[in-house]
Formats: structure tokens, C-alpha cells, sequence
């Protein structure tokens, strides 16, 4: 007994001796616990169980009486915090709206709405000062300007800008204006945050990045700065905001200190699932506005659709949106700007099936349009790249000077290539599509594709790297229908992967739709991206489905007479009947083998197969012969390239479709009826020629009209006709040309017939590829009008 007293007595006259030491000179009536402890070493002392009650009884009074005089110190406590996070946050606003000498305020206006786009604003000169003397730049781009002036007013936004159109300004300028604080900036990708960091370091304004691979000591050294007086910026991933306790704090730190500015959601569109790059990690973000509901979150993307934006406000937990032009004081305020970058010039060329040849093409146009500029050529695979790379710089003499990034090229070589390409030691990078993001050089002058991309979202992604600094640049697809199957065999497990393909496809295949119209019709579609958002500031659609041509894309300024659109419907049927013949002879053939066949080529004979044990079908090795006159009234007579690019042309429209057979090593892609195919194949060859059958059309290159040199481009730029995308399925029911969003130019064939065509011609390479790019004659507006 006596133990468990003098330890209860222990405990005690350590809690008493804490609280003697916090309040010992505030609480003077505190100070009669030393007689208390007296008392108690007498009670030691006492054996009978009447005086260990009375004991008992006096402390549990004495107890009662001290939280009694501790109730209103408690009271007092909670009210003196109140009042400093009241203080906190007046300073904040103060430090925000008084950042310039100017004795203006922005009073939101008299009605209280606010334009953030204007000039006008209380710290604009300063603004303008640190847009020359810190970054070096001397005006804005697009909404630039509104968007930086509504976070230094310390607003919750959302800001969608293009590729390259100038979004980290929007928050790097706010994070080294007005008073010391701490930019978080949440990035959903290493190459990103190591960009910024990079970028920011160079701009001399303090920043660090938090990730995975941070050592121990550095996140310790990075938290303590953080809990620091220190501003500047901090790069992280999103898992990391939610998942570390430590960040946590720290961040909590920094508020309590009025330290933490604001969040920045870098690719915001990640947070939704609705939207195309979804990632998980992002919707833990939900947590900043409960964590900090004070400090203003600025979410940034290039794309976001009317369908994502609600979805992101609900994970960021952000009031409704308003106008950036007329906002009012609660709400996220809005900012857009035209997706298309009318300094990019887009335009498909034919590329040789002979890979010499394709080289000798793509450093043709390299030396003629950007001799010693800074260019990326994204490639098929890391093999391709390497191939690309050594060729162009064997081709060139050397002149153009070539580098390679890719996945197997180890990162200190990696940042090795980086540092020269930027300081202009490279010219032209060979890269896989791993080569891009974080990639900010202002003067790349042109990005070609050697291959396609595997979906036009990463085309114009991959493309929005060329002209950073807003100067004219070129982006330009050498395509060929083979590398479409070549890319199919990557994807063919994806039904989402092999249907977006069939898109790029599409794009690359078009002879006719302007290149700014088919962004937006298919973003309109995938992404339920606005039309407008494309011409106007208007992601959300108030303005309508129209959208305005570009007026410099290859199509836009094609002379007419360099494309034909022939009806080819008995060249399909002929085509479709004899693919027909194949299948059920157990037949197995490419679309080259088709290619053959079909031109009576190639003796007529094709693969077939057997029935394995297992059911599984596999080729016999043995050939079966097809009698073209029997099955197809004979054989087609278009040219090979043009045969090649009716069956791409026929494959996008459903009538050819692909299957893929893996072997241990590869996968093949063959080709065969595909769902619409009976439309044609259960007419006969008179019923087709008597106008019984869906008429399909083709457009392919006239070979036979002279190439007109580029020199007319400058005359058509800026010539622009209005397209509505919005109802085009009805439209072009009709309009066989237009079902599939495109036609003919099939890169193979037509590189092989423009072979034959400039055989003789020394400038053959040059001039040969300017057909789409001449183009005295313009435009056929109504044809494009009517393409969906
Ligand atoms: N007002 C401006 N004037 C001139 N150049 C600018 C301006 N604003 C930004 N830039 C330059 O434009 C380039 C692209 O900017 P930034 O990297 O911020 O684009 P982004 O919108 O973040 O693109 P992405 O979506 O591809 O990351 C940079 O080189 C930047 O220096």
C-alpha cells in the first residue's frame, strides 16, 4: 500500500512540478501544491483506513478546486489562438494585396466583380517588373496574365493552356512575388519535377523536390527549410502529400507561420477518372483543402473537358467556377486558352517502305526547311532510334548532328545528351516517346515522327514540344501504312488502344481535312473537349460546335489538283472477294501479301493453315493458289501504293479489319473480312457495276500533276473557313469520302510511285514532297466542310 501511494505521489509531483514550471510566475495560487506535497508525505504516514479516506477526500477536493482555476487559463488559451489564426490570416491577405507601393486596392469592383485579365491591378507594375528583370520575358501569353494576377489576389483556380503555352509561369511568377512563402507544386511525373527544379534553379529562385528516391537526410534537410523561414518552391508527388505524416506537419508548420502559399496541381486532369490519364494518387488530394482550407490551390492542365472539370473541383474540394473576366470573390476562378498553337504547322509526308530511302527523305526536309535548327525525331522503338540517329549523321556528313534518348540509354549519358542539345551541340535528338516530358527547349524547330504515334493525344503531345517560344515550327508525319501494323502488334491486346490507333490512322491517312479540325473533332469525341476550346478561350463549349480551319496545315493549303477521289467501289469488291477467297481457305495473308494478290502478283498463292491438336490454328507451310479471274473478274489495276492505301482506306471504314497471330518470338498482323464487308462481297461484280452497292471513294496523290513549290504557303496562311463539328455523323452518311474521317494517301504506296516519278530529278526529294505543301490552288472548303 504504502508503495502504490508514494508512487501515485511520484507521478503526481511530476505532473505538479511541469505545471509549476509553466505557470510558476502567471499562477501564483498554483503555488500552494508544495504544501500539497507536504500533506502527503504526512499521509505516509497514517495506517488507519478513516484517514487514508479523509486523505483521499481533501485531494479529490484539492483536485477539483485546480481544474476549477485551470477551466478559464483552458478558456483563455482556445480564444488566443482564435485571435492569432484571425492575425495569420489578416497578415496573409495584407501580404498579398499590398505586395506593390501603389496605395490601390482591388476592391473586386463596385459590384464585385473582378476582370483579372486587365493591367490594371494594385501590383501590375510590380508584376511587370519581375516578368523582365527575373524571368526575361517581356509580355504575356494568352491568359497568363489573368491567371498570375487571381493567385497574387490569393484565389483558388483552374487554368487550361496547351502544351507549351506558358503554364509554370502562372505560378512561378506569384511564388517570388510580395511576401516570403512556400509554392508547393504536385507533379505526377519525375521528368517534370526535375524540369522545374532545373528551370527555377537557373531563374535563381530556391526550390527542391520530394520524391521517392529523396534520401533520408535530404527530406530532412528539405523538411527543416520548409519549417524555415525559407521561400521559394517545392516540387512533389502527389502519394506524398497524402501518405507522409512528417510532410504533413511540416506543411502544418508553415501554415501555423503563414508560411504556405499556395498548392499547385501540375496536369490536373489526373485527377479524374473521366478524364485520359487517370491516376489514382491524385484523388488523395482531396486532403489539402481539408488539411489547409486557407491556402489557395492552383490546378493547371492542357487538357480538360467539360465532362472532367466538376469531377476535379469535387476531388480538390473547390468552390464552383467563375469567369476569370467577371470574377466574383468566392468562387474558383477560370481561365482557358485556345488549344491550337497557330505557330505549329502540321503536315503528313509520304514515307519510303525502303529504309534508306525514308533517311535520305527525312534529311532531305531537315536540311532544306531547319539546316543546324534544334529538332526531335520520335521513333518507333529504342532500336529505331539508334538506327535513325547513326544513319542521319552518316547521311548528312555529319552535318546534322544527331543524339539519342531512350529508355536504354543510361541517365548520366541521358543528362549528358540533354545539356548539349540545349547548349546546341545537338541539333536533332532520335528519341522514343520517352523523350518529352519535362522537355522545355524554347527554339525546337520541328518534330518529326518517323513512325506514328500510338493515339493523337500523344501526337499532340509528342508535337507540342516544337515551338515553345512561339516562333513558326513544323511538325511533320512520315507515315506508311506498314508502320500502322507494325504499331498494332504493341497494342493489339487493347480493344481502348487498337480503336485509338485506328484514329492516328485515320489522321495520317487524310489527304483533306484541315489538321486543327481533326484535333477537335476528335478530342470532341474522346475527351468531350469543346470545339471552341480550340480557337476561343472556351474549354466549357458556351461558344458553340464551330471551329475555324487553320489555314497552314498541309491540308489546308494542298493544291487541288495534287490529290484525285476516285469511285473505287469494284476495286474493293475485288479486293473484298478475293480476302473472302483467302478466309475460307483457311488462308492466312498481310496486307502486303493482299497488296500481291489482288494485282495478280506474286503467282497467285497464298499461305494456309491447318487445325492444330488443340484446336489451335497453325500455318501447314503449304500453299493454295486463287484463280483472280474466277474469284474477282480479274485483277485490280491501281497502281501498288494506291492498292495499299484503298485497303487502309477500307480497313478504317470496317470492310478490311486485323487479327494477330503471336508466335514465341513475335506477333503478326494478317488481315480479313472485316464486320462490313458483306455489304460488297454478297453482290455480284454486275450488280456492283450497276450502282447497286454503298459507293466508296478514295482520295489518293495525282501523280501526274506537277509539284507546286511551297512558295504559295505564306498566301494562304490566315485564309480561314468555320466547320461545325458538332453534327457530322448525319452529314456524312452520304458521303462515302468522309465516312472515315479520311482517305488514301497511303505513305508506301505513294513514296514508292513518287519514286518512279522523280527517279530522274535531282531535287526529286525536295520538291517530290511538297505536294502537300505548295499548294497555289488552296483548299477544297467544301469537301472539308463536310468531313467529319
Ligand atoms: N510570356 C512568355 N513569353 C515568352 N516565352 C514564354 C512566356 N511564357 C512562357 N514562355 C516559354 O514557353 C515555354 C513553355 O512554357 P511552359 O513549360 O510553362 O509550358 P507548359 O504550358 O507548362 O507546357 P507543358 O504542358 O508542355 O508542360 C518555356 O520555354 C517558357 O520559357
Amino acid at each position: 500500500m504504502t508503495e502504490v501511494i508514494n508512487l501515485i505521489s511520484d507521478e503526481e509531483a511530476e505532473a505538479e512540478s511541469r505545471i509549476a514550471t509553466s505557470n510558476r510566475s502567471a499562477a501564483p495560487e498554483l503555488e500552494s501544491r508544495s504544501d500539497v506535497a507536504h500533506d502527503r508525505s504526512r499521509v505516509g504516514g497514517i495506517s488507519g483506513r478513516e484517514d487514508l479516506r479523509a486523505a483521499l477526500t481533501r485531494l479529490d477536493a484539492e483536485i477539483k478546486s485546480v481544474q476549477e482555476q485551470l477551466h478559464p487559463l483552458w478558456q483563455l488559451h482556445a480564444s488566443l489562438l482564435s485571435e492569432r489564426r484571425q492575425l495569420e490570416s489578416q497578415l496573409s491577405n495584407l501580404s498579398h494585396s499590398n505586395i506593390s507601393s501603389s496605395s490601390k486596392s482591388n476592391d473586386h469592383g463596385k459590384d464585385g466583380i473582378i476582370d483579372y485579365q486587365k493591367s490594371d491591378q494594385p501590383w501590375s507594375d510590380t508584376v511587370q517588373g519581375v516578368l523582365q528583370s527575373r524571368f526575361g520575358l517581356s509580355t504575356f501569353r494568352l491568359c497568363q496574365e489573368g491567371v498570375i494576377n487571381a493567385a497574387i489576389d490569393g484565389r483558388d483556380i483552374v487554368c487550361v493552356m496547351p502544351t507549351g503555352g506558358g503554364k509554370s509561369l502562372t505560378y512561378q511568377l506569384p511564388a517570388v512575388i510580395g511576401s516570403k512563402g512556400l509554392t508547393v507544386v504536385i507533379s505526377p511525373l519525375l521528368a517534370l519535377i526535375w524540369d522545374q527544379v532545373r528551370a527555377l534553379k537557373e531563374l535563381g529562385i530556391e526550390s527542391a523536390m520530394l520524391i521517392g528516391s529523396t534520401s533520408k537526410e535530404e527530406q530532412n534537410a528539405i523538411y527543416k527549410r520548409i519549417e524555415g523561414s525559407h521561400d521559394g518552391a517545392r516540387e512533389l508527388k502527389p502519394e506524398k502529400i497524402a501518405k507522409s505524416k512528417r510532410l504533413k506537419s511540416v506543411l502544418e508548420k508553415a501554415n501555423a507561420g503563414g508560411r504556405l502559399k499556395r498548392f499547385v496541381i501540375d496536369e490536373a486532369h489526373c485527377c479524374s477518372q473521366l478524364g485520359h490519364d487517370f491516376r489514382p494518387d491524385y484523388q488523395r488530394l482531396n486532403v489539402l483543402k481539408t488539411l489547409f482550407p486557407r491556402v489557395p490551390i492552383q490546378a493547371v492542365t492542357a487538357t480538360l473537358s467539360s465532362k472532367t472539370l466538376p469531377d476535379l473541383l469535387k476531388i480538390l474540394r473547390l468552390p464552383p467556377i467563375c469567369d476569370g473576366r467577371a470574377a466574383n470573390k468566392t468562387g474558383t476562378v477560370f481561365f482557358s486558352a485556345p488549344l491550337f498553337r497557330s505557330n505549329l504547322h502540321y503536315q503528313v509526308l509520304p514515307k519510303p517502305s525502303n529504309a534508306k530511302a525514308a533517311i535520305e527523305k527525312i534529311g532531305s526536309w531537315i536540311q532544306l526547311h531547319h539546316p543546324g535548327e534544334s529538332g526531335i525525331i520520335y521513333c518507333f522503338s529504342k532500336k529505331d532510334a539508334d538506327t535513325v540517329a547513326e544513319s542521319l549523321k552518316e547521311w548528312s556528313n555529319g552535318e546534322i548532328k544527331t543524339g539519342v534518348y531512350h529508355a536504354g540509354i543510361e541517365d548520366w549519358e541521358k543528362e549528358k545528351i540533354h545539356v548539349k542539345w540545349r547548349k546546341g551541340r545537338i541539333n536533332c535528338i532520335c528519341a522514343t516517346i520517352a523523350f518529352g516530358l519535362g522537355i522545355d527547349k524554347g527554339d525546337v524547330r520541328y518534330v518529326i515522327h518517323h513512325s506514328l504515334s500510338k493515339s493523337l493525344e500523344g501526337y499532340y503531345q509528342e508535337t507540342g514540344r516544337a515551338g515553345r517560344d512561339g516562333q513558326k515550327s513544323d511538325c511533320v508525319l512520315f507515315y506508311r501504312g506498314q508502320d500502322a501494323s507494325r504499331l498494332a502488334t504493341m497494342v493489339y491486346s487493347d480493344v481502348d488502344g487498337l480503336g485509338k490507333l485506328q484514329e492516328m490512322i485515320k489522321f495520317a491517312q487524310d489527304l483533306l481535312t484541315c489538321r486543327k479540325i481533326a484535333f477537335a473533332k476528335y478530342f470532341s469525341a474522346s475527351s468531350h473537349l469543346s470545339a471552341a476550346a480550340w480557337d476561343h478561350s472556351d474549354t466549357l463549349g458556351a461558344s458553340g460546335g464551330t471551329v475555324s480551319t487553320c489555314g497552314i496545315c498541309d491540308n489546308c493549303i494542298r493544291d487541288p489538283t495534287s490529290i484525285i477521289t476516285k469511285d473505287v467501289t469494284l476495286d474493293a469488291w475485288k479486293c473484298l472477294k478475293v480476302l473472302q477467297n483467302v478466309s475460307s481457305n483457311e488462308g492466312r495473308v498481310t496486307l502486303a501479301n493482299l497488296v500481291e494478290l489482288v494485282r495478280g502478283l506474286g503467282g497467285g498463292a497464298f499461305g494456309t493453315m491447318k487445325q492444330g491438336k488443340r484446336g489451335a490454328r497453325k500455318s501447314s507451310g503449304e500453299k493454295a493458289s486463287l484463280d483472280l479471274e474466277s474469284v474477282a473478274g480479274g485483277k485490280v489495276t491501281l497502281s501498288k501504293d494506291d492498292v495499299e492505301t484503298l485497303l487502309v482506306h477500307l480497313s478504317t471504314m470496317g470492310y478490311v479489319s486485323e487479327y494477330f497471330a503471336g508466335t514465341a518470338y513475335s506477333v503478326n498482323v494478317y488481315v480479313q473480312p472485316g464486320p462490313r464487308a458483306i455489304r460488297l462481297t454478297r453482290l455480284s461484280a454486275e450488280d456492283v457495276e450497276a450502282g447497286l452497292a454503298a459507293e466508296i471513294e478514295c482520295t489518293f496523290l495525282n501523280l501526274k500533276a506537277r509539284v507546286v513549290k511551297r512558295k504559295a504557303t505564306s498566301k494562304k496562311e490566315g485564309k480561314k473557313t468555320l466547320v461545325d463539328i458538332s453534327d457530322n455523323d448525319d452529314k456524312n452518311e452520304n458521303v462515302p469520302q468522309d465516312e472515315d474521317g479520311g482517305q488514301g494517301l497511303n505513305d508506301s504506296n505513294v513514296i514508292d510511285d513518287l519514286d518512279e516519278v522523280f527517279d530522274d530529278d535531282d531535287d526529286w526529294d525536295n520538291e517530290g514532297w511538297e505536294v502537300t505543301k505548295g499548294a497555289a490552288g488552296g483548299r477544297r472548303p467544301d469537301k472539308k466542310a463536310k468531313m467529319k
